[in-house]
């Protein structure tokens, strides 16, 4: 049976970046997923064992963070995108068309005491609220414990990690500026009736985020999450007298430092991921209040 090659073409799929522009202590932060697609004289790759003249995908995804360090001002998707197609195409000869497409995640400025955040932002609309009651026959009301999850934060700068533990099987460098983002799952149990339990929602949740951003203008510095996680806690109880102990789970989601085609890292091109992440978590209490189970 005769069988022909009808159309064809090759890319990388899901390639994420973390861009930061720096606009004075101003920051402006994008997070992509990239797509890139060629369609090219590449026939010969399909129908022998000949890869010649062949555009690598590893080098399509090289280019995808190559292109971003470009952009050296702050750029829309839609620039970016036409910017790395334009380079497919014109610096490959046998590409004909380059498709690209890209994934903006729902990064906001945030809002702390009122003001917009240099270098602060928070996924929009993300978070839960949560509540776990327990009722007993001839107890009443055990516990309430309220919580929230998928409170998605991060910041550009004002964060590092050094000091730690260096052997073997240790890659990681000691950094003094990273970008720090996890997205906050607490629970906080309360020892008696608050007068309005949103009021006390809001109240943990605002102590909270304050702590992890700092003020508007300079933001606070962050030598660890498991330091952030504590000053966190403790922030909730001291904002609201009815919580009595508070769980806090905090993934450290990781921007890796990215330096396309020998380009110098200059905390502005990252490589985003998801996975796999550091993970903190620690339950900090009043006194000497019993730590609740996580629930
Ligand atoms: O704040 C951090 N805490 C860690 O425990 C840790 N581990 C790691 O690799 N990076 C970080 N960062």
């Amino acid at each position: 049976m005769a069988a022909k090659l009808a159309v064809h073409q090759h890319g990388k799929s899901r390639v994420r970046l973390g861009r930061t522009w720096k606009e004075g202590s101003v920051h402006h932060f994008v997070e992509w997923k990239v797509q890139s697609m060629l369609e090219s004289d590449m026939e010969h790759a399909f129908l022998t064992s000949s890869n010649k003249g062949m555009t690598a995908t590893d080098t399509q995804k090289n280019t995808v963070y190559y292109i971003a360090k470009k952009c050296s001002s702050r750029c829309t998707a839609e620039e970016y995108a036409i910017e790395l197609a334009k380079h497919f195409v014109s610096e490959y000869p046998l590409v004909s068309r380059a498709k690209v497409w890209v994934e903006q995640a729902p990064w906001k400025r945030v809002d702390v005491m009122d003001h917009p955040h240099n270098h602060g932002f928070t996924k929009d609309n993300a978070e839960i609220k949560t509540v776990y009651v327990s009722f007993a026959e001839g107890k009443g009301v055990e516990s309430v414990t309220t919580g929230v999850q998928g409170l998605t934060v991060l910041k550009t700068t004002q964060s590092g990690y050094e000091g730690f533990l260096h052997d073997k099987y240790t890659m990681l460098k000691d950094t003094t500026d990273r970008i720090v983002a996890t997205s906050i799952t607490a629970t906080w149990r309360y020892s008696g009736e608050p007068k309005d339990y949103d009021k006390a929602y809001e109240g943990a949740k605002t102590a909270m985020l304050q702590k992890f951003f700092g003020p508007p203008d300079k933001g606070v510095f962050s030598p660890s999450v498991q330091f952030t996680l504590f000053e966190m806690g403790k922030a909730a109880i001291q904002a609201v007298p009815e919580i009595e102990s508070i769980y806090l789970n905090l993934p450290n989601l990781h921007f890796l430092p990215c330096t396309p085609v020998t380009s110098k890292f200059e905390n502005d091109v990252y490589i985003a991921t998801s996975e796999p992440h550091g993970n903190i978590e620690a339950t900090i209490t009043r006194g000497m209040a019993e730590p609740h189970a996580k629930l």
